[in-house]
């Protein structure tokens, strides 16, 4: 009975418009198992505009462990997320169909053919021009998510929000690690790579020359401090102007928000954006042509009462929204051919 999908309003009829998520005023936010937002499951809707994806996987990551279970965490704070967001005006949830498309089931033991999986998952989710918001799992998931963007638009602008570059070389010799998905990507041409920006950058590097190649593959820094010094709104008009109209992927590794705001990450580092710096530059990318987002890096057991879990339910809520504006105004994913290649 629980585990059913009582929806209320928007209307379950075919033909009826978006099927939203469970009433809360009937059912018990806390009752049932936990879909992202309770919205209703990719199975009983058929089809959907946005599919909010996990991928629990963390075989990546060079330090704590356990971002695997972080989709989950997510889902679970997300039970508290209300129909309408008002920092946005508007209804996600009823402007297009979103649905939860449950996890992508990766191999825990071999990050290559996970690569593979997430890729092709992705790829399939994405061919009806459905937009995708993933929850992860680890950063290294970035890299097949922007093949599968890449190759349904052709290379993407991308906005990463993070403490750290990830486009360090290899860990170990690893070369699809958490700290190296940007490289790959510039090196494999899924990026645009005239508009690449990091957001949140902070905290020790191994020497200059990190910084070095990051410039060099493209990439301009927004530090944490920055965002400090020049407040949100000019930090989101500079992103806004220099991604334009290009399609964008969005790329949220939870450890951008400081320790305060996010301790259940693998890699915290102090001196950080707060979680209302993140959402107020979320919001100020309206009008971008968001083609696909992930909110990563969540690790709940360095989670204490949610805090990490609740911002990164919140922050996807607003990407969620984002897209939801772009569907309801008409601007399709349509993909500019059948792309890259
Ligand atoms: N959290 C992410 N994605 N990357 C951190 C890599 C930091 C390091 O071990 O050098
Ligand atoms: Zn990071
Ligand atoms: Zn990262």
């Amino acid at each position: 009975m629980s585990n059913e999908h009582p929806s209320a309003a928007p209307s379950t009829t075919p033909g009826a418009g978006p099927r939203g998520p469970v009433d809360s005023s009937r059912v018990p936010r806390y009752a049932g198992p936990a879909t992202f937002a309770r919205l209703p499951r990719l199975d009983e809707v058929g089809r959907t505009d946005i599919a909010v994806v996990g991928v629990p996987f963390d075989s990546g990551v060079s330090y704590r462990p356990g971002a695997r279970f972080g989709g989950n965490a997510i889902r679970e704070a997300s039970r508290l997320l209300r129909p309408y967001n008002p920092a946005q005006d508007a209804s996600p949830f009823a402007l297009a169909q979103v649905a939860d498309a449950g996890d992508i089931a990766v191999n825990p033991f071999s990050i290559e053919e996970a690569v593979e999986t997430v890729e092709a998952a992705a790829g399939e989710l994405m061919a009806s021009g459905t937009r995708l918001v993933t929850l992860g799992g680890d950063h290294t998931v970035a890299l097949p998510l922007l093949r599968a963007a890449a190759r349904r638009h052709g290379p993407v602008a991308l906005l990463h929000f993070d403490a750290h570059l990830d486009t360090w070389d290899t860990y170990f010799g690893a070369e699809y690690t958490h700290g190296t998905p940007f490289r790959r990507a510039v090196e494999e041409g899924v990026l645009d790579t005239s508009a690449l920006s990091h957001v949140g950058i902070r905290g020790p590097l191994y020497g200059r020359k990190d910084l070095d190649d990051d410039e060099k593959m493209g990439f301009g820094i927004v530090t944490a401090a920055d965002v400090m010094r020049r407040g949100v709104d000019e930090v989101a008009d500079q992103l806004r102007a220099r991604i334009g109209d290009r399609p964008l992927y969005v790329s949220i590794d939870i450890d951008c928000l400081d320790p305060a705001h996010a301790p259940g990450t693998g890699t915290p580092e102090a001196g950080g954006m707060t979680s209302r710096e993140l959402l107020e530059i979320l919001r100020g990318l309206a009008g971008c042509n968001l083609v696909s987002a992930d909110v990563v890096e969540v690790a709940p057991a360095y989670d204490h009462a949610e805090i990490t879990a609740v911002a990164a339910s919140h922050t996807a809520y607003e990407l969620t929204t984002l897209m939801a504006r772009q569907i309801a105004a008409g601007q399709g994913t349509g993909g500019t051919s059948a792309a890259a290649g």
